[in-house]
């Protein structure tokens, strides 16, 4: 039937006449969606049972955004690190950092090795740059306890900052270097030592799949796999494949399983959970699937969840949405964005549209939502 299938399937069934009365009113009461986010919120809300699951998104990004109120000082609207950047890549850990910083964050980091140092520089002066990460071609040369005094060495430069950071990002552009997967190793576990809110995303979740410990029962962990990630993810915590026909069941079971971290398992629609129920963004983003959209996503949660932690108790905040995990409320938002401004570079750029097209649109997207 219709509910068991995908979102494509669930389009053509939309057209009984009841459905299209619900979305002709949808459409007359939600102001400010395009007709055809209506349409999908509505589809996923036929997907699930009838069960409102899509997130009010605008709302959230609404109620967690801080206002630019003069008095705050730099460093109050985010300071992010970006863990990532390698001999293989030097976008991914660009875009999630100057997402970061497009979104409103005040100061954005990124850790990466010295040779994707140098480029990430050129890319924008706007980021503060750290060539502290080594990977093992560099020290091939190195006896064990040599290795040992590098490992030491770079997790001592990472700890002079850690404190300062609203959130990590732990995995754009990183690699699969086994000598720097087990340094991350050691700074994500100083993190979680000092609380601080961890992203993992790309060859982050690869190091986390096959060390689940980092983060099982971390609340402020969030992993926000593609659908690769996804599969790996679920073969080694849940020891079976991916089950199409019970999504929602297994991204709680999943999120369960790892102790209620967080998880957002990007797709055709975003779903999001922290083992207590599923949400979804499904807002029309963009038919382009170039890659780095998964970087800004990153870098844009771990903005928003620092925000949404900070108005934690704040008055203004909505009841439902105080009630919400910021940490689920910082996906929402990230996927909303992200997917807003995917929408308008693509309506400028068609078919030319790229990631950093995208970016440039993150601003402009948000400037309409305030
Ligand atoms: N400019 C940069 O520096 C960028 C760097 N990046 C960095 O690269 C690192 C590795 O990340 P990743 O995402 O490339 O690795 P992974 O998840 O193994 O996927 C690889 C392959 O999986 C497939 N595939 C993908 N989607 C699928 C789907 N829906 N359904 C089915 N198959 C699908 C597809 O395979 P193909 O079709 O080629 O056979 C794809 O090529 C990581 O650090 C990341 O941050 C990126 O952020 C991009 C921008
Ligand atoms: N089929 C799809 N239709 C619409 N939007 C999608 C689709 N797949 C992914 N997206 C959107 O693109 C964003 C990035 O997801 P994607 O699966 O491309 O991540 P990724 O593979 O990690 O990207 P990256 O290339 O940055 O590593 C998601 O948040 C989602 O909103
Ligand atoms: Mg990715």
């Amino acid at each position: 039937m219709f509910v068991k299938h995908g979102m494509n399937s669930g389009f053509s069934s939309l057209a009984s006449s009841s459905v299209l009365r619900r979305q002709q009113f949808l459409i007359r009461s939600l102001k400010g969606y395009s007709v055809s986010d209506k349409i999908r919120m509505e589809a996923v809300k036929c997907l699930s049972g009838g069960a409102s699951l899509e997130a009010n998104a605008e709302s959230v990004l609404r109620a967690i955004t801080p206002s630019l109120d003069p008095t705050r000082h730099k460093g109050q609207a985010g300071k992010i690190a970006v863990i990532g950047g390698c001999r293989e890549y030097t976008g991914a850990p660009y875009f999630a950092a100057i997402s970061a910083l497009k979104i409103g964050a005040d100061l954005s980091h990124v850790f990466c090795t010295e040779g994707a140092a140098t480029v990430i520089k050129s890319y924008s002066p706007e980021l503060i740059v750290h060539p502290i990460l080594e990977e093992s071609y560099n020290i091939s040369g190195v006896n064990d306890e040599g290795k040992r005094d590098i490992s030491k060495k770079i997790l001592s430069e990472f700890d002079k900052w850690m404190e300062r950071f609203d959130c990590l990002v732990v995995g754009p552009g990183l690699g699969r270097d086994p000598f720097l997967l087990e340094c991350v190793s050691k700074i994500m576990t100083r993190a979680r030592q000092s609380n601080v809110p961890i992203v993992v995303d790309g060859d982050g979740l690869f190091l986390v799949t096959n060390s689940i410990e980092l983060v099982s029962g971390y609340r402020l962990a969030v992993l926000t796999p593609n659908v690769n990630e996804y599969k790996r993810l679920v073969q080694k915590v849940l020891g079976c494949d991916v089950n199409d026909q019970n999504t929602h069941g297994e991204l709680l079971s999943l999120s369960k399983q790892i102790g209620n971290v967080t998880i957002l398992r990007k797709g055709k629609s975003d779903l999001i959970s922290d083992g207590e129920k599923v949400q979804s963004v499904s807002i029309y983003g963009s038919p382009r699937r170039c890659g780095g959209q998964g970087d800004i996503l990153s870098g844009s949660v771990a903005v928003f969840l620092s925000w949404a932690r900070q108005c934690n108790s704040a008055a203004e905040r909505e009841s439902t949405i105080s009630r919400t995990n910021p940490t689920v409320l910082g996906c929402i938002a990230g996927s909303a964005l992200l997917r807003k401004a995917a929408a308008l570079a693509f309506e400028h750029k068609k078919r030319s549209t790229l990631t950093t097209d995208i970016i440039e649109h993150l601003g402009q997207r948000y400037t309409h939502l305030s």
